[in-house]
């Protein structure tokens, strides 16, 4: 029987727990603050921002939204930035991608403050991540959701065989970070191999993200691996589907994620709980 991994109860699973760690500070009088920055006005981008906003709010979190037009400068939004790093109500900042062209997208993420980054965006957060280092520190959300649903499981991940299809900062190349840094071995593959089919089909864990509608199909899959698919893509009859061919794909795989319902929720998921992360981090500093 293929498990089909159920991302929106383990996001509610995940939200009762973020939950009750929000009413734990707010006995203490600590309020978590998430500022989330949008710039333009691209549709996708607008339903993910009101979908964070309206699940901080549930929580508990103080949420705001920054929405800024199309023809901000790199200067205004870098001072926007420098705000919201300065303001002790806000323990998170998220500026939505992709930015509209004029920006210079890195330069933005690298002004957000380390302590600050609750998508994990910052070299200083990247480099602790690609280093393995101790402490405390963000990841990206999608990735850092995955793994949940990968622990999910209750299957041992230490010595699999894991490819990452993809390798964008935001998700491939933390994920394959992720994985590696959980003792699997990892390949990441992407555009420039002609022939991915060689390594997905030896995959134990596969994870994709490529926005490719349907690129993963059933001959591309090991019989009983794990398959996440992290695509949020149009299909030809126009509605979301992802990069794997779900319908064909969960009769070869263990366990699948299905789109929608699997990576999403929990990446607003993992938000969450990473904006108390960083509030519960600045306590412990003496921040407040
Ligand atoms: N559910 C969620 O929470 C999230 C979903 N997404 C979705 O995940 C998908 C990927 O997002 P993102 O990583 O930001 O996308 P990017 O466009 O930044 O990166 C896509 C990656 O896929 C590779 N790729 C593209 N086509 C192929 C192909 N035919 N064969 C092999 N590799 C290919 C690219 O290779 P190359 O580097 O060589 O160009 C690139 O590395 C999108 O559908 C996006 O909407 C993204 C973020 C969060
Ligand atoms: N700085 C930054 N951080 C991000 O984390 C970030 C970003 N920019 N830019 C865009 C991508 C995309 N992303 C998604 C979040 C939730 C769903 C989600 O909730 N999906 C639901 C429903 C979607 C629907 O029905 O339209 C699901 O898959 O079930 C999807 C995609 C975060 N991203």
């Amino acid at each position: 029987m293929t498990t089909i991994i159920d991302g929106k109860q383990l996001a509610r699973d995940l939200n009762a727990q973020t939950q009750a760690r929000v009413t734990r500070l707010a006995q203490r009088g600590v309020v978590p603050g998430l500022a989330v920055i949008i710039v333009g006005a691209d549709p996708a981008s607008s339903i993910y921002v009101r979908n964070k906003h309206r699940k901080a709010g549930q929580l508990g979190i103080h949420s705001v939204v920054r929405e800024l037009p199309a023809t901000t400068t790199q200067a205004e939004l870098l001072a926007v930035v420098a705000a919201y790093n300065a303001d002790p109500t806000v323990h998170g900042i998220l500026v939505q991608s992709p930015l509209p062209a004029q920006l210079d997208e890195r330069a933005i993420f690298n002004a957000i403050a380390p302590i600050k980054d609750v998508d994990g965006f910052h070299p200083v957060n990247t480099g602790k991540l690609f280093g393995n280092l101790p402490g405390h520190y963000p990841v990206s959300c999608t990735p850092q959701g995955i793994m949940t649903m990968l622990h999910s499981l209750h299957q041992p991940l230490a010595g699999k065989r894991a490819v990452v299809v993809g390798r964008s900062n935001i998700v491939g190349r933390p994920m394959a970070a992720l994985l590696l840094n959980a003792d699997l071995s990892v390949t990441v593959t992407h555009r420039h191999d002609p022939q991915i089919r060689d390594l997905t089909t030896l995959a134990d864990v596969l994870v994709v993200a490529t926005g490719v509608a349907h690129l993963i199909k059933a001959e591309d899959v090991k019989p009983g691996a794990i398959v996440i698919d992290v695509g949020m893509d149009r299909g030809a009859d126009g509605k979301l589907t992802g990069d794997v061919d779900f319908d064909a794909v969960k009769d070869v795989a263990g366990a699948i994620s299905p789109v929608p319902g699997g990576v999403g929720p929990m990446t607003i998921a993992t938000l969450m709980q990473q904006t108390v992360d960083l509030c519960e981090w600045s306590e412990q500093r003496g921040n407040n």
